[in-house]
């Protein structure tokens, strides 16, 4: 007798030991990973094999990358084979840029573009102080866009070049509770509600709790995808060595190799170009905030891990 014949299909949702696989038709249903090589994350690619009305995967694709972040001490939160990560912020409440840093970190580490977007363009003054906190990044080369979903400060024009850069693409969105991360998506995909409730049902036998993170398909064609992870808050970055962060920070990523000594660690040696950078007014510049970012993030990586 054949082998029986491996299926292809995408992770679209994982909770605990199942996941919920799309058949390439569309159709999706409730899969196990076979032993524990195939733990599978949102946005693997599998190869499943059916059994009764379930199934089990066989096996992951190779992955272009994989987006790390920690929720807690033991627990990590994975999407796999992403194009972007979108950093949704917003005037209100006040963002940190500590979070933020790390997302970007965390994505420049897998060689995924992050996208920074400010919500709530319609806060006057608070919107234009966090625009001021967030020229920084915008100088260091990052993509930062403006948006309004909500006060008619010119919402549909900031949300067209925001759907262009989405179009075509798989997008991880991240960001701090408040910022507006489900009014982006609800305005984005009409059929939102009905996906996390479809979700809800077959993984968590009927609990609506988004708690996990979640593939959103925004147009009909299954060409451009959102996906939804919570947890900004608990950014870990411990798969990260130390030593790698400045080439990960895109302010001190061209000032490596100026310094005095090839090892320098920017934190105390002479002759340290990041250092000289430190409070200079204009570009290349390291404003205070990075700097103490990286002291913190290069401390916290460098402690003796168990
Ligand atoms: N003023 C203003 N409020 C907005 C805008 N966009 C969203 N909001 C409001 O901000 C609040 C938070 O938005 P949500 O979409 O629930 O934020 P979230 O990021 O999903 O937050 P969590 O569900 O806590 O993770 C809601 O009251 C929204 O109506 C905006 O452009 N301007
Ligand atoms: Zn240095």
């Amino acid at each position: 007798m054949n082998a029986p014949a491996l299926l292809p299909g995408l992770v679209v949702a994982a909770h605990g030991r199942h996941c919920l696989v799309e058949s390439p038709d569309g159709s999706r249903l409730i899969c196990h990973p076979r032993g524990k090589k195939s733990q599978v994350v949102v946005g693997d690619r599998v190869r499943w094999l059916a059994s009764q009305d379930e199934g089990t995967v066989e096996k992951v694709d190779a992955r272009r990358n994989l987006f790390y972040r920690q929720d807690e001490i033991r627990t990590k939160s994975f999407a796999a084979n992403l194009d972007q990560v979108l950093v949704l912020l917003a005037a209100d409440p006040e963002f940190s840029e500590s979070q933020l840093s790390r997302a970007l970190i965390a994505a420049e580490a897998e060689g995924i573009e992050p996208l920074v977007v400010l919500n709530k363009m319609d806060l006057g003054e608070a919107y234009a102080r966090a625009w001021a906190r967030l020229a920084p990044y915008r100088d260091m080369g990052h993509t930062v866009l403006q948006l309004g979903l909500k006060g008619g400060a010119a919402p549909d024009d900031s949300l067209a070049d925001l759907q262009a850069r989405l179009a075509g693409k798989t997008t991880l969105v991240l960001g701090p509770s408040g910022a507006g991360k489900s009014t982006l998506i609800n305005r984005l995909v009409p059929t939102a509600g009905a996906q996390t409730g479809e979700v809800s049902r077959a993984l968590n036998s009927g609990k609506h709790t988004t708690t996990s993170t979640t593939w959103y398909w925004v147009d009909v064609s299954r060409q451009t995808a959102l996906i939804d992870s919570p947890g900004f808050q608990e950014f870990g970055l411990h798969h990260i060595d130390a030593t790698r962060l400045p080439a990960l920070m895109r302010d001190f990523a061209p000032l490596l190799g100026g310094c005095r000594f090839y090892n320098c660690t920017h934190l105390h040696e002479p002759g340290c170009a990041v250092r000289e950078a430190l409070n200079r007014p204009e570009a290349p510049r390291i404003t205070p905030q990075r700097y103490a970012i990286y002291q913190g993030l290069f401390e916290e990586l460098s402690a003796t891990r168990y």
